[in-house]
């Protein structure tokens, strides 16, 4: 694969609770045949892109809960999408929660795949950044129960050689923490792909709800810029079983700059024309790590957390 191709970012609109699997992955490998038809190569989807935003209701059923979940990748409800990526000869970014049987207990994460356009999966993520909170919070409008649903994921932020160059992911909450898009960038990323999943209102700050959209672009914007790469970042959207998510899906430039981007909240596709050999125009001149980057100053991001905001059921919200 060369280093210039064009990229599809698959916006989901929303996904009902009791939508089947098989009618989700048949509205994405729609937006698969679209992305074909109009040029693309890669095509990325949303953070849980098989279900509904199920950590917004605190279920005390697991048989409930465990719905959600894949227990394997592809399963025969998912195949259709790795049999288009051969069909159609696309790779694809997709988020989904991961349910592994590990030495005779349940592990659970919020994952994203990397899967190449012969059907093999390349690369694995499992989200680090997990907000929200762990207990039922009754007085919220909806809950926010990712830190009860997913253990933090265990696989660092890694680095994977596919479509032509250095791939990266990251799942939503990652995009807003600088720390993400360094690592990755010091890996050498080319390319950031990433999901979400953003309510536009926020219980513990409503007076923050009208700038949603614009922290989306500006962690993602600077994300871009200060590392030098591409970001491939894709809503799931629209009022979803009562919520309200953002859109806002995008691909930005190494220059920070968005390039291209959805209109609406429904099943849509922004496409841009990607080319790696970009990244040098950034990571060659004003971020050039070798010649610039300062780490002897930097320690207290390295530093270990503080004990009382080690990770236990009892930590507050994000
Ligand atoms: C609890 S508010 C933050 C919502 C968060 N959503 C996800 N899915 O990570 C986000 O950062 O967009």
């Amino acid at each position: 694969m060369n280093r210039q191709y064009v990229v599809a970012a698959a916006q989901l609109g929303p996904i009902a609770r009791d939508e089947s699997r098989a009618s989700t992955v048949a509205r994405m490998v729609a937006l698969m045949r679209k992305a074909k038809s109009r040029g693309a190569e890669v095509v990325v989807f949303p953070e849980l892109a098989l279900t509904t935003f199920f950590p917004r209701w605190y279920l005390e059923d697991e048989a409930e809960l465990d719905r959600f979940y894949e227990t394997a990748m592809p399963s025969d409800e998912t195949r259709p999408l790795f049999d288009a990526a051969v069909e159609l000869g696309l790779g694809f970014y997709l988020g989904y929660a991961e349910l592994v049987q590990e030495n005779g207990r349940k592990r659970r994460f919020n994952t994203s795949i990397l899967v190449d356009s012969s059907g093999e999966i390349v690369g694995k993520y499992r989200k680090i950044h997990l907000p929200g909170h762990f207990e039922h919070e009754p007085w919220r409008p909806f809950q926010h129960l990712e830190k009860r649903y997913f253990e933090h994921g265990d696989l660092g932020f890694p680095v994977h050689e596919a479509f032509g160059g250095t791939m990266g992911m990251c799942l939503c909450n990652d995009r807003r923490w600088p720390e993400t898009f360094r690592v990755l960038g010091l890996r050498g990323a080319e390319m950031v792909m990433l999901g979400y999943n953003t309510p536009l209102h926020y219980p513990l700050a409503p007076e923050h709800d009208h700038l949603q959209n614009f922290h989306n672009h500006l962690c993602m914007q600077a994300g871009a810029y200060a590392n030098g790469c591409w970001v491939v970042a894709v809503a799931k959207a629209g009022h979803e079983e009562g919520c309200d998510l953002i859109g806002g899906t995008c691909i930005i430039a190494p220059t920070g700059e968005i390039v291209a981007q959805t209109q609406g909240f429904g099943d849509e596709l922004a496409l841009a024309e990607v080319d790696l050999d970009r990244c040098k125009e950034i990571r060659e001149n004003i971020f050039n790590f070798a010649l610039h980057r300062e780490p002897e100053d930097y320690a207290p991001i390295c530093a270990p957390k503080a004990p009382q905001a080690a990770r236990s059921p009892e930590m507050s919200d994000a």
